[in-house]
């Protein structure tokens, strides 16, 4: 971080803290208790930590492993768990991931990149609908597959503690590229291994 940015940061948590403060009160609680006293800076801390969007999609998938270790078949990693912020209500919203891709040809990431690439989707203020799109993109532009399927469940915090208040409902996308997309079969294969 640089001195602006230094500087910058500075200026936008003093700012924040105000409006914890002010969020506070609206509650008709006193920020300026003991218990309170404090929150102002975990409430800001808790939400940089849980956006901190962790890796870089590029360098993610830059390391391929070769040597007939792909050749055509589906690879599907899953379920991931994962935890996210919706981006209307800043409450949490988490679940489980499935990543699949089929290579085009020999080459395979490692293992354990899939998980990286939903964290560094999920790690941010969003919506399920373009986390699920995101990932699927990401892995059909760096990696140039034959198919890409990915599928997301989780349960929207926002929807259960307030507003409509359904705890345990469900949300359930697909994204899915290439013969995923096309191919029933493939879908269908990707599908029951997602379950
Ligand atoms: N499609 C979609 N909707 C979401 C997601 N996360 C939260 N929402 C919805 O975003 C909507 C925001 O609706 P608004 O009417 O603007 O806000 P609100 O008055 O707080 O809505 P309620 O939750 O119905 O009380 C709500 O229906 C939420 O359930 C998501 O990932 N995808
Ligand atoms: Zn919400």
């Amino acid at each position: 971080m640089n001195a602006t940015d230094a500087a910058e940061t500075a200026r936008l948590r003093k700012i924040a803290t105000e409006g914890v403060r002010a969020m506070i009160a609206l509650t008709g609680d006193d920020p300026d208790r003991a218990g309170l006293e404090d929150t102002p800076r975990r409430v800001i801390d808790a939400l940089i930590d849980m956006t901190d969007r962790p890796g870089d999609p590029a360098a993610l998938l830059a390391r391929v492993f070769g040597e007939g270790t792909g050749s055509g078949q589906m690879i599907t990693v899953g379920p991931i768990p994962f935890d996210s912020v919706c981006e209307h209500h800043l409450l949490p919203f988490t679940g489980r991931a499935w990543v699949a891709y089929i290579p085009a040809g020999q080459d395979v990431v490692g293992l354990s990149k899939l998980p990286r690439l939903v964290d560094h989707f999920a790690r941010r203020l969003q919506v399920q609908e373009r986390l699920t799109e995101q990932i699927a993109d990401a892995i059909a532009t760096h990696l140039s597959p034959v198919g890409v399927g990915v599928k997301v469940t989780s349960t929207h915090s926002c929807m259960a503690v307030r507003g409509v208040r359904k705890p345990g409902a469900q949300m359930t996308t697909t994204a899915l590229r290439g013969v995923l997309l096309t191919e029933p079969a493939a879908r269908a294969e990707f599908l029951d291994a997602a379950r």
